[in-house]
């Protein structure tokens, strides 16, 4: 996909109801989860994307020359990934899916404190709505 150099893109994701992984399954179940599913993210995108933890189980994909467009396939490839994949654990088999909060600023006008605060509004919607979703803001 061709990259859009004056746009950069943020995206929050949140894995759905991972309080009830843990709460099955055990921590180091939802443990296992967390890796594959940031094996599954690095898998899905490029070297100069920065991948991170953010809190427990969000993660924050920060997408350069990357403009809404692009971010809105990215996230939605990511999604769909992630919701068809088998999370193969030692105490068990399971399937999760995802919420994605997503931002994009263009020419950098917005600092890293904006993008993750309307990438946050964005996650907290989708949530609302349903999960198993994005949502751009
Ligand atoms: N196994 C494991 N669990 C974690 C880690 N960090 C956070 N958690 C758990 O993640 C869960 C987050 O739960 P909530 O914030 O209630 O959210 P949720 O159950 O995912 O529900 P929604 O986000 O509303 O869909 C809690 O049970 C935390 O203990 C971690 O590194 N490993």
């Amino acid at each position: 996909m061709k990259r859009d150099k004056s746009s950069l893109s943020l995206i929050l994701m949140d894995i759905d109801h991972f309080k009830k992984v843990n709460d099955t399954y055990g921590h180091p179940c939802g443990d296992c989860v967390i890796t594959q599913i940031s094996e599954t993210i690095e898998n899905s995108l490029r070297s100069e994307d920065v991948i991170a933890r953010w809190g427990g189980e969000e993660f924050i994909i920060l997408l350069p020359n990357t403009d809404s467009t692009q971010v809105v396939i990215l996230a939605e490839r990511l999604r769909l990934t992630i919701k068809n994949q088998k999370f193969v654990c030692s105490e068990a088999d399971l399937k999760v899916t995802v919420t994605l909060g997503l931002t994009t600023t263009n020419q950098h006008a917005l600092s890293l404190d904006d993008l993750v605060e309307k990438a946050d509004q964005a996650l907290y919607i989708g949530k609302e709505n349903g999960r198993d979703q994005y949502v751009i803001n």
